[in-house]
């Protein structure tokens, strides 16, 4: 096969600053994946890019094999003085400073759990030292969600086959199947006066990271599983004005050099410890927050695991660098950028850190974190406290965009949540897969999904209450708890344990599983064009449902019966699970039993529009099939999903686990009584400990290969894939 002539070129233009094609290679690989094959980029300034690329990387290679003599000379303790200057992390991460991944995914398993990222085809280079993981395919996922009103309201659904339009034709027949499913989440402690950062990153990276490239599978690589059902290309403005408000978590990627060892450690909070508001944040940009006393930026980067780099500079030597400096003139955003903004401070000697005694001193676990209430307890040095001054930043010319962008690298939310959401990777260099961070559902095209005040009719509401709905001491019950026959909220604000029960029992226990089933079911319809395709519904999961106050109701806001719309409260991350599940959600805290954790947001879809995006890296459609059984569905474009794949909330990161998840769906009906459309939001099943991820059982048949498929890595006792030959032994067992 002819050599692709743009890699002929580069070689080329290597070749004639000195650089033999052996060290190309490589470097132009991975600048490939990075910028998701946009070769301008590349090309700009006679390949500027990709020499220092391949600069960077020799450098990288000689710091490495320098520290290797050092570590053979010096004994271990002498070693450890060392580290607050040369983190051992970074090592690890080494590829970080210098061709940092793509914003939109570039490691293999980071596209993981949503997006999966093709690699670099070998024919268009030649054979490269690129790392193959291994990959799995995902099939769709099983689609599923409900509706059911508490004890109340019960509806079917399971996952896959057509409800007949209109007729609510049902077999009510209960079959043992499957599963439920719920999460939980947290948020970070942060450290005032103390900003955690990305180490150095080169300037290519700084330059690198197109913003506004179209996102296209064949520019993805990852080598993790993929999703049967594959996503179509969104782009913003093809979703409408809702998804302004959206942030992009590609952008985020970009700001950020390197996967932050510990966004605890951000400086997006308050002096107080306060996580900053989002406005609070957007200003930041305009009026640094810095220590008084803190002389010099300080990156600082640490992990659970115990591995923590420190590094002085001095905002001059940031704003000097060259790399960071044509960031700037070229509007482009990196993470260097952002250190050397975020940091930028009055220009003082950089302090030496030399009192440190050793880094865990200054920087703790994510338990100690967790446990002090803060990721930096000032151990190091009473300077480092929380006395801060505003400084003006006048010399990055950077444009709204940029400040916006540089605000989410510490919150994944982009200040769309109550709380900041960071991202951890304590396990390799792959960044979070790109998407839009929305809080809230957004249509795509052709859902059809109303809300009006007329359509909420005074038995769906309680336009007679006042104040806390809960704490009534009314002999007549709130319109809103008629369906459910009571509250099903504590004044807690955590679920009632009898409705959780339920709950649970109705989507575990195989004795009180119920698969209701349609005659002309819609999913079925939506993936077999031809009628004589479809195959029989394979049923819905009859479910309880939940049903919230909402605007036309007289109730406050912070009404007891207003709990998911009220959006995630809890301290939640995003981390690289170890287990090779790719991206996982966790909480920081300990959660109660029956909390709230999140919703799960992302796009509404017509389930004959998710097929049609043909995609095979979805992540994770939820079909809205609560009600299509009892209702009925009256046509094909009634039938709903929703899909995170490119727009969606932290729920895009919960990871499956078989049977004993900790968390559990629950359909909620918020804004509409219109049944084909609700909110489904996780809440706990359990008292879940700080730091544990937060799983969700997907209701994955894994002999369903129609279903989505992955190899389960969830280490449950009851895992489905595992053990199935002890399944039915092991579901009794659990109850
Ligand atoms: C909704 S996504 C979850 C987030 C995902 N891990 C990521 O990295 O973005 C679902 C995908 O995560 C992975 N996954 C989830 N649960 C898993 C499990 N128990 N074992 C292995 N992989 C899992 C699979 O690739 C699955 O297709």
């Amino acid at each position: 096969m002819a050599p692709d002539p743009r890699v002929a070129r580069a070689f080329k233009a290597m070749k004639a600053i000195g650089i033999t094609e052996i060290k190309v290679k490589p470097v132009l690989k991975k600048l490939l994946r990075l910028y998701e094959k946009n070769w301008e980029l590349i090309e700009e300034e006679n390949y500027r890019v990709l020499a220092d690329a391949i600069f960077d990387e020799e450098d990288d290679a000689k710091v490495s094999d320098q520290k290797k003599s050092k570590i053979d000379e010096e004994n271990y303790e002498e070693e450890a003085q060392e580290e607050p200057l040369r983190p051992l992390k970074r090592l690890r991460r080494g590829q970080e400073p210098r061709v940092p991944p793509s914003p939109s995914n570039s490691s293999p398993s980071l596209g993981g759990a949503l997006l999966k990222m093709p690699k670099v085809e070998d024919d268009e280079l030649p054979a490269t030292s690129s790392q193959h993981q291994s990959q799995d395919s995902v099939k769709s996922p099983r689609l599923s969600a409900g509706n059911g009103r508490g004890e109340i309201q019960r509806l079917g659904n399971k996952g896959k086959e057509p409800v007949s339009a209109h007729v609510a034709s049902t077999e009510n027949r209960c079959i043992r199947k499957r599963s439920s499913q719920a999460l939980s989440i947290r948020e970070p402690a942060v450290e005032p006066g103390i900003r955690l950062l990305p180490k150095k990153v080169s300037g290519t990276q700084a330059l690198i990271i197109p913003k506004d490239e179209p996102f296209t599978d064949d520019m993805l690589i990852d080598n993790r599983p993929q999703y049967e059902v594959p996503i179509a290309v969104i782009h913003p403005d093809s979703i409408g004005n809702g998804v302004s408000s959206s942030g992009n978590v590609s952008l985020e990627e970009q700001v950020s050099e390197g996967p932050p060892a510990s966004p605890h450690l951000d400086g997006q909070h308050r002096v107080d410890g306060v996580p900053a508001s989002s406005s609070e944040r957007r200003s930041s940009n305009e009026l640094s927050t810095i220590p008084e006393k803190n002389p010099s930026s300080l990156e600082i980067a640490s992990s659970p695991m115990g591995e923590e780099r420190l590094e002085t500079l001095t905002p001059c030597d940031l704003l000097t660098k060259s790399t960071v400096r044509d960031a700037l003139h070229n509007g482009g955003i990196k993470g260097n950028i952002y250190t050397c903004f975020a940091d930028v401070a009055p220009p003082q000697v950089p302090r030496p850190l030399k009192f440190l005694n050793g880094l865990n001193d200054l920087v703790g676990t994510s338990e100690e974190m967790v446990a002090n209430g803060s990721p930096m307890s000032d151990k190091g040095d009473p300077e480092f406290s929380g006395s801060c001054s505003l400084a003006l930043v006048p010399q990055c010319q950077l444009t709204p965009d940029d400040l916006r962008v540089i605000h989410d690298v510490k919150d994944i939310t982009k200040g769309e949540e109550r709380v900041e959401i960071s991202w951890v990777n304590e396990v390799n260099n792959e960044r979070l897969p790109t998407f839009y961070y929305i809080a809230q559902n957004l249509v795509y095209q052709n859902a059809s999904v109303n809300f009006t005040l007329s359509q909420i009719s005074t038995e769906h509401c309680c336009s007679d209450c006042f104040g806390n709905c809960l704490a009534s001491t009314s002999a007549i019950a709130c319109a809103c708890a008629r369906q459910t026959g009571k509250f099903v909220y504590t004044l807690e604000g955590l679920l009632d344990e009898e409705f959780l029960a339920e709950c649970v029992s109705m989507t575990r226990d195989p004795q009180q599983q119920c698969l209701l089933n349609c005659r002309d079911c819609p999913l079925e319809r939506s993936k077999n064009e031809d009628i004589l395709d479809l195959e029989p519904c394979k049923g819905h999961l009859e479910r309880n449902i939940i049903r919230e106050c909402w605007s036309k109701c007289g109730c406050h806001k912070q009404c007891g019966n207003r709990v998911v719309q009220r959006g995630i409260n809890s301290k939640l991350q995003v981390f690289f699970t170890p287990e090779g599940k790719g991206w996982g959600l966790r909480t920081l805290e300990k959660l109660p039993k029956g909390a709230f954790v999140c919703e799960f947001v992302g796009e509404i879809l017509t389930t004959k529009e998710l097929y049609d995006r043909n995609t095979k890296k979805h992540n994770c459609p939820v079909l809205l099939d609560a009600y299509w059984v009892p209702k009925g569905v009256s046509k094909e474009e009634e039938a709903l999903c929703l899909d995170a794949t490119k727009f969606g909330n932290v729920a895009r990161f919960l990871n499956h686990r078989c049977f004993d998840a900790n968390l559990i769906e629950i359909p909620v009906e918020i804004e509409s009584p219109e049944h084909h459309y609700y909110h489904l939001a996780f809440f706990t099943t359990r008292e879940v400990d700080a730091l544990e991820e937060l799983t969700w059982d997907y209701g994955v048949d894994f002999d369903d290969h129609d279903q989505m498929s992955f190899q389960c890595q969830c280490a449950s006792k009851f895992c489905r894939i595992m053990k199935r030959s002890n399944r039915s032994r092991s579901l009794s067992t659990a109850r």
